[in-house]
């Protein structure tokens, strides 16, 4: 943590959470750019938003279930509805999303630049729920051009580590794409591998491993959305975790790292992980006046 800001301690040991400026939780060892907050929800709030998702129906995939909030994407990536993000996904994860900033002195509240400054409706609109049992994963893949290019996931009930490999296909041109997919409008990709660091020495890819703690925000961006893909590895255990391995070593909780330290590195899965992903969908179309000649928005 640096020490740029008073007062921006996190902790949620009294059920509160206090934001610092985003660049307190940026991952320096991982290509521009990735944030890292731990504890960015209390106990009591996961709990409260654990229970509203068991609430509601889950679509079943082959492997795993999720939820689409307020409404699947189209196979095309629009979002096709009226319905704005139900009140129990917004407060306060998208009120707390919208406080964090780049700005690292606070000096001029007017120039305030937040992760969704920019975006098309300044704020996520859409909300996909994920459920990871142990065992299961998602194959490496990017989100592609139906969001604005900032995914906020919040973790929730256990840990997982999320693997993010450099696109071979910026590298080279024997490269192909296909858009999918019913859930994530996600792009798979595949090439050879790009010259220089791309491997480890033992003609391995590089993986950045990002550890996730049950309550932590996971915010990727930039070259992060646009050049990586990034996947979980349907597993029981994660393996070869240390400070050397995973990106975030340093945000990490000490209970967490003692954790990967007395299992030598090998951390089980024991229970279910649920994911929130938040991003701001590009195009969106009010089902109710479809046929009323209104345009995207
Ligand atoms: O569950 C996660 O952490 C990742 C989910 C994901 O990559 C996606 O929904 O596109
Ligand atoms: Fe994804």
């Amino acid at each position: 943590m640096s020490d740029l800001t008073p007062n921006t301690s996190l902790s949620n040991e009294g059920e509160q959470v206090t934001l610092g400026p985003l660049e307190e939780y940026r991952i320096e060892s991982l290509p521009a750019n990735a944030y890292y907050i731990p504890n960015f929800l209390t106990p009591t709030e996961s709990s409260t938003l654990l229970s509203h998702i068991s609430s509601h129906p889950w679509t079943t995939l082959t492997h795993r279930r999720l939820q689409p909030h307020p409404a699947p994407l189209t196979a095309s990536g629009h979002l096709l509805t009226s319905k704005s993000l139900p009140q129990w996904l917004d407060t306060p994860i998208v009120d707390r999303l919208l406080q964090l900033t780049f700005d690292l002195t606070r000096a001029n509240s007017e120039n305030k630049k937040g992760i969704f400054t920019i975006s098309p409706h300044a704020r996520p609109n859409h909300v996909l729920i994920n459920e990871y049992p142990p065992g299961t994963g998602i194959s490496p893949h990017e989100d592609g051009g139906a969001y604005f290019p900032v995914v906020c996931t919040v973790s929730l009930a256990a840990h997982i580590v999320l693997e993010v490999t450099p696109k071979r296909d910026i590298y080279s041109s024997s490269s192909s794409s296909s858009s999918s997919s019913s859930s994530s409008t996600s792009t798979t990709t595949t090439a050879t591998l790009p010259p220089g660091n791309e491997e480890n020495g033992n003609g391995e890819e590089t993986v950045y491993k990002i550890y996730q703690e049950p309550r932590s925000l996971l915010i990727t961006m930039d070259e992060m959305y646009t050049s990586h893909l990034h996947g979980i590895s349907a597993v029981s255990a994660d393996e070869g975790l240390s400070s050397t391995t995973v990106a975030n070593w340093n945000l990490l909780d000490d209970d967490t790292k003692k954790t990967i330290e007395e299992g030598n590195g090998t951390v089980k899965r024991e229970t279910v992980r649920i994911s929130l992903t938040y991003r701001d969908v590009l195009k969106v179309k009010d089902a109710g006046r479809l046929f009323g000649g209104r345009g995207f928005k």
